[in-house]
């Protein structure tokens, strides 16, 4: 992998003792989306802000276009742009300046064509003029990633971007990140939402308690890692589930019209083939089949469940 962002054996054990980061291992490859999904508190903002610097590591090393963040802080910085899960702009600035000084913020000469590039990217060309007091709160999150892609970074990291906000916005925020990939940004983001994960990742990594559990392309994690539902439906409805059926931990329909096997897609047998002789020799007469993929939520809580256990 061409690792645009290579984490290695990193700990973080903030001075109250509590420790958030234990051991995380992680390269990210260049133009990927790469969604870090997990429950509250376990550990992601402290991760992103490890890697762009605000939160200094106990141990382990963080590698960034080849910078190392500690000791060749400003190069590693420069390559990044953070979107903070907060709204922290300044009401009365316009939209074309707040994103200009924050180029300026690194150093970087005033360009009044990027800025213009990155406000057409985000679809804020036409507010470029007006005051942030005057904007949406949809428009507002995009001045957040306008400012974070001022200084040109590689590598665009998003703390929570849809935290609170309604179904559209965060649709419209899923086709904002997806043309940001598409002009070559490499984009973190994280999230709580696993339809999120979901919508938009390429590849997901789950953490929980300051460890990583996985990290795995989307759809391999979905295929492999998932269970699969046999739905049969019935000629005759049943009132209950025969008692030679029992073992299979059958779900009946209300309406007895149907019923649901679930199994696991990574077990050496199925077992699909005995359900439905069984069914059959129980005289439950079929009149359709359907499989369904479980998904994401249900892995992700089977790993998290696991880790706790
Ligand atoms: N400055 C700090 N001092 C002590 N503990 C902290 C500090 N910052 C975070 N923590 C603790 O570290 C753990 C991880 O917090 P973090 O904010 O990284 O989680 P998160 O996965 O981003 O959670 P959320 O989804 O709620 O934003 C939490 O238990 C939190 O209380």
């Amino acid at each position: 992998m061409n690792a645009i962002v290579s984490i290695k054996n990193l700990h973080k054990a903030y001075d109250s003792g509590f420790v958030a980061l234990r051991g995380v291992d992680l390269d990210i490859a260049e133009g990927e989306i790469l969604a870090l999904l997990g429950p509250n508190g376990a550990g992601k903002t402290t991760l992103i802000s490890t890697v762009c610097g605000i939160t200094v590591p106990t141990a382990g090393k963080i590698m960034v276009g080849g910078h190392d963040t500690v000791t060749d802080y400003r190069a590693a910085r420069s390559l990044i742009g953070l979107v903070p899960q907060e709204i922290n702009l300044e009401p009365f600035e316009t939209v074309e300046n707040t994103v200009s000084f924050s180029r300026g913020l690194f150093g970087k000469k005033k360009d009044p064509a990027r800025v213009a590039e990155v406000l057409k990217m985000l679809s804020l060309d036409d507010k470029a003029k007006s005051k942030i007091k005057e904007l949406s709160g949809g428009m507002k999150r995009r001045v957040l990633i306008a400012k974070a892609l001022a200084h040109e970074p590689r590598v665009l990291f998003l703390d929570e971007p849809t935290a609170g906000v309604d179904v559209e916005l965060r649709k419209d925020m899923w086709n904002v990140v997806a043309d940001l990939k598409a002009h070559g940004v490499t984009i973190i983001l994280t999230t709580h939402y696993i339809e999120e994960a979901e919508a938009i990742a390429d590849r997901v990594g789950i953490i929980s308690k300051g460890e990583i559990l996985l990290v795995q392309n989307k759809d391999e994690m979905m295929s492999q890692m998932g269970r699969k539902e046999l739905r049969v439906d019935l000629v005759e409805p049943v009132e209950t589930i025969p008692d030679a059926l029992m073992k299979y931990d059958l779900v009946l329909a209300p309406n007895g019209r149907a019923v649901t096997y679930t199994y696991d897609t990574r077990a050496e047998r199925t077992g699909i083939r005995t359900v439905l002789n069984d069914l059959d020799a129980a005289g439950l007469r079929m009149a359709d089949l359907q499989t369904q993929q479980s998904s994401l939520e249900e892995i992700f809580t089977t790993l998290v469940k696991e880790q706790s256990a």
